[in-house]
């Protein structure tokens, strides 16, 4: 194959511009369906060139949301000064300025939040932040950092930070962690700030899988986060996935389940419970509440008139 590398390859050509149009696609239905928002799309066009979202035409971004057929949509690049055919990508900085002051009129509602979901061991809290993680990519998750060992399969700096006591110790020191706890009596759990707040500050809601523990750390530092406690179908249920995940040994199970009924019992003080039966209806529910934690708020907003 060294020899034809050189040569271009229009079948692959022709396949790598199917897949982008594929892609470009998704992102339209994405924001026809409101599970993108229109100043994600933009920002992340303007972070990222050679995106699905930077590629996509203004006009079709434009004739994506809701309510803007083929009239509002010229209207609109006429207002803002966008070429026919121009893609999101290619705006220079003042026409990108001029898109975000009109986000502000149509989109105000979005501001990122924080959101926590916690809930006993092996409710199944990973399986769902991986469904959302997957299926909803604007809304960001946070690695935590952990002095417990790695599990078959896990990867340093996906599922966590493995890190040595000697390192926690630094980075509480060095007021690195937002929050962190021991869990289970054994240990150690950190939330990164700063990733954390890159994040919020890029306009991107972030949402943080912890322990109880943390998930009060968080409310005393955050009062606008949002607290969503994810519970079994039934504590036999509960039981059945902690032993069916096969990763804990049976005394630390027993540690575990110590845990769960504690866990259990704090369910009053979240927002609100989500039943985790089914993984995607659950995390369906998480995305619903994080979308209507930042309409909400940009609501209030509006009426105090910032
Ligand atoms: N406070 C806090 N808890 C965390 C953090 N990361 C993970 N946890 C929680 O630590 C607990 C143990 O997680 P893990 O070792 O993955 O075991 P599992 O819950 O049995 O899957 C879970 O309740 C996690 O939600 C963190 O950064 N801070
Ligand atoms: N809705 C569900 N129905 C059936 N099994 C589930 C469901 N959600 C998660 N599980 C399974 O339960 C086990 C524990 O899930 P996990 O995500 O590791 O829990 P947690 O992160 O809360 O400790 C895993 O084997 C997972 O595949």
């Amino acid at each position: 194959m060294t020899a034809g590398a050189a040569m271009p390859d229009p079948a692959a050509a022709g396949r790598a511009a199917i897949e982008a149009r594929r892609a470009r696609a998704a992102v339209k239905r994405a924001l026809g369906a409101g599970q993108r928002g229109p100043r994600d799309v933009a920002e992340r066009a303007w972070q990222e060139p050679g995106s699905p979202e930077a590629l996509l035409r203004f006009s079709e971004y434009a004739a994506s949301l809701r309510g803007f057929g083929p009239t509002r949509v010229e209207r609109l690049m006429a207002d803002l000064g966008i070429a026919t055919g121009k893609r999101l990508g290619a705006l220079g900085n003042l026409q990108r300025e001029r898109v975000r002051g009109w986000l502000d009129d149509v989109d105000p509602s979005r501001r990122p939040r924080l959101i926590v979901l916690a809930g006993p061991t092996a409710v199944g809290k990973g399986t769902v932040a991986q469904y959302v993680r997957e299926h909803f990519p604007q809304i960001r998750q946070s690695v935590s950092a952990t002095t417990r060992a790695a599990r078959p399969g896990e990867i340093d700096g996906v599922h966590y930070a493995f890190v040595s006591d000697a390192d926690f110790d630094r980075m509480i020191e060095e007021r690195e962690f937002l929050e962190w706890a021991t869990v289970h009596n054994q240990s150690r759990y950190g939330t990164p700030r700063s990733s954390v707040q890159a994040a919020l500050d890029e306009g991107s809601s972030v949402l943080l899988e912890i322990d109880l523990q943390g998930a009060r750390q968080v409310r005393e530092s955050f009062p606008d986060a949002v607290l969503l406690f994810l519970a079994p179908p039934s504590w036999d249920e509960l039981v059945r996935r902690l032993v069916g995940r096969g990763t804990e040994t049976a005394s630390e199970r027993e540690r575990r389940l110590e845990t769960a009924k504690v866990e259990l019992a704090s369910q009053p003080e979240f927002d609100a419970t989500i039943v985790n039966a089914d993984v995607a209806e659950a995390a369906h529910q998480v995305v619903e509440r994080i979308l209507a934690a930042e309409a909400d708020d940009g609501a209030a907003r509006t009426r105090s008139g910032h």
